[in-house]
């Protein structure tokens, strides 16, 4: 049917225009898919799981342009008899179109989609199972030309539509107290967080958001004054620092004469006298050496320290615009804001005129929004602060600072961790554990259990001291990043540095497993890269490589949730269908009398590198070092 120009509806205008987009997309991925293949753009790996579901998106939109807001629904089979990807969205769709036009069923619907899907260079064959089931088979040649391009050009991200400034607001441990195994959480999420998002191309910023401001300050200043003369030219070392601020704590509840010195130190600070200021960043350098220690031992680098205190000058205007914008209102002598449907109301100023934590925080969004013009934050903080940070994000875009349908503002929580007896992670006389005496255990048992399997007969001191930190630092990110970052979770040194099951040494011993195989050959990187896409010919290998392609799905993936336990549980899979593999296959095979190499298959080789450089990306994306002997 011919349409005239009065047929030409605005609806109608309308969903030409969305299919000639749709039609534009295809065309555009197709482009960008086929220069992939030419290993024209080497830039970056396909997101297989993306380029399928848009495969079939295109085709049901086409078929359907009346279903405009259907969600077409793809995902990996669950079984090999499955094929690689399942569609099943002709149920779905089957029951959407009952509303317009005469029942059709799934099996009718799934049939018009499998006739009118193109054919593509990634898809082997297509077929219908079931009552409406669409399988996907992926293609060999296209799964071995993407391992050989890994081997080529390295791991590549998926492609990103944008790069974006991101600020992560990670760690911000607090002055002149202990750094605890919470702060330690968000230091370890938010750096794979950070890794992720620099590895697909974002302009990243770490925030350490200090605990360094405050009421307590001038407690700890009034205390030192008084009982340690030199607080004006060095500070206590850090653990009778820490000893102070407890002592000044406890003062301030008792003793009113010194809750008066207390307060007039406050003052002090807050209005910036010499000496006072002084003391105060001595006891901040003091500190921040501390944390630096631990930020060393876990390859921590480029966070900018930016505490409370940073965000105090530009507070007062903060509190004039919210008085100007009639959010704040009157309540005991407090001025409070409450955030659209919030349950608990926002502190901004106190009765006595001071400003908060909360006030802090309101300051630190608009500064980062628009001094920074970040496009993106993220506060990787403790679950146990999600109604406060919550509450800023609500007020700050009532206030009009942000549009949340553009701007990615979001909490990153995560849980507690308990001890082994499940509750509140404490040392057995009920204190909390210091961090530097948990990494010190750390390094003590990996050393145990490398001693233990005979490492220190065959490597060389240096090699076993850096396998020691690379298991006990390794496993402690891992521990925690494998599981869902928002449950609690359990600390224990004997799962994290178990050598099977789903734990960092496990995936070590992987990685090295296929490094030792390559040391075999005399076969240098430049060989592997020069050989080209290998065969896949045994179940074993197909499956292994296709199972290495889903990386740039798994970290589409995590880039929507920021949940890093599926990266983990990915490469643990990763990690187990080797050995499947490795089981079954032979790489490189040798005379059982002399040990002499005879045969060398070098297409498994190269699947071996694909394998090797994926789990490697995988590890620095989470933080952790491999090493390539332990
Ligand atoms: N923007 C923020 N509030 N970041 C988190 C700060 C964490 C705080 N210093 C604490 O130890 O609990």
């Amino acid at each position: 049917m011919e349409l005239t120009d009065d047929d030409y509806t605005p609806e109608l205008e309308k969903l030409v225009t969305e299919n000639s987009k749709l039609k534009y997309q295809l065309a555009h991925l197709n482009k960008a898919f086929i220069h992939f293949l030419n290993g024209t753009s080497s830039d970056h790996s396909p997101d297989v799981l993306q380029l399928v579901t848009s495969l079939f998106t295109n085709v049901i939109k086409a078929l359907y342009p009346d279903q405009e807001d259907f969600v077409v629904s793809v995902t990996p089979s669950t079984h090999e008899k499955y094929g690689d990807y399942q569609c099943n969205s002709a149920m779905n769709l089957s029951q959407a179109l009952k509303k317009t036009q005469p029942k059709v069923s799934p099996r009718e619907v799934a049939e018009k989609i499998v006739k009118n899907l193109p054919s593509s260079p990634y898809v082997d064959k297509v077929e219908l199972a079931g009552p409406g089931f669409i399988n996907l088979f992926l293609s060999k040649q296209f799964i071995s030309k993407l391992i050989s391009l890994i081997v080529k050009n390295g791991v590549k991200p998926p492609h990103i539509p944008k790069k974006k400034k991101v600020v992560i607001d990670m760690s911000s441990p607090n002055i002149a107290k202990e750094m605890h195994v919470g702060h330690l959480r968000s230091t370890i999420i938010g750096e794979s967080i950070a890794r992720l998002y620099q590895f697909v191309g974002h302009n990243v910023l770490k925030l350490n958001h200090l605990g360094d401001w405050g009421t307590q300050f001038g407690m700890l200043i009034a205390n030192l004054s008084e009982k340690f003369p030199n607080y004006l030219t060095v500070s206590p070392p850090i653990g009778d620092l820490q000893a102070f601020y407890k002592e000044s704590k406890a003062r301030f509840d008792n003793d009113e004469e010194f809750k008066k010195r207390a307060y007039a130190a406050v003052v002090q600070l807050q209005s910036y006298e010499p000496n006072t200021t002084k003391a105060w960043n001595l006891i901040c350098d003091e500190s921040r050496k501390e944390f630096m220690k631990i930020y060393k031992h876990f390859d921590i680098e480029d966070l900018v320290d930016r505490g409370e205190s940073f965000y105090q000058p530009l507070m007062p205007a903060v509190v004039e615009e919210l008085e100007k914008l009639n959010m704040l209102e009157l309540d005991e002598g407090r001025k409070i804001c409450w955030p659209p449907g919030a349950q608990v109301p926002l502190t901004i100023v106190k009765s006595d005129g001071g400003m908060t934590y909360d006030t802090s925080d309101m300051a630190a969004l608009k500064h980062r929004l628009v001094e920074e013009k970040a496009e993106e934050i993220l506060y990787v903080v403790d679950s146990g602060q999600a109604i406060h940070l919550n509450g800023v994000f609500d007020a700050g875009a009532k206030a009009g600072w942000f549009d949340p349908a553009k701007i990615r503002v979001e909490h990153i929580g995560f849980g507690v961790v308990l001890g082994e007896d499940k509750k509140k992670f404490k040392t057995r006389s009920g204190d909390t554990v210091r961090l530097m005496d948990l990494l010190e255990e750390g390094l003590k048992r990996a050393g145990q259990k490398l001693i233990d399997k005979g490492r220190d007969k065959v490597l060389t001191n240096e090699e076993l001291s850096l396998a020691k930190e690379a298991v006990a630092y390794g496993c402690i990110k891992y521990a925690d990043l494998s599981h869902c970052r928002t449950n609690d979770y359990v600390f224990s040194f004997d799962k994290m540095l178990d050598d099977k099951g789903n734990t960092a040494v496990y995936l070590q011993y992987a990685y090295m497993r296929i490094r030792s195989i390559s040391r075999l050959t005399t076969l240098t990187p430049e060989d592997l890269a020069n050989h080209g896409p290998p065969s896949l010919e045994h179940p074993k290998e197909w499956k292994l490589a296709k199972h290495v392609c889903r990386f740039a799905e798994i970290i589409n993936r995590c880039l929507v949730d920021l949940y890093l336990h599926n990266l983990c549980d990915y490469l643990y899979e990763l990690a187990t269908t080797f050995t499947e593999f490795y089981d079954a296959c032979y790489v490189v095979e040798k005379d059982r009398n002399t040990g002499e190499v005879i045969k060398i298959n070098v297409d498994r080789l190269v699947l071996c590198e694909a394998v090797a450089r994926v789990i490697k990306m995988g590890f620095h994306i989470l933080g952790i070092n491999t090493v390539e002997k332990m």
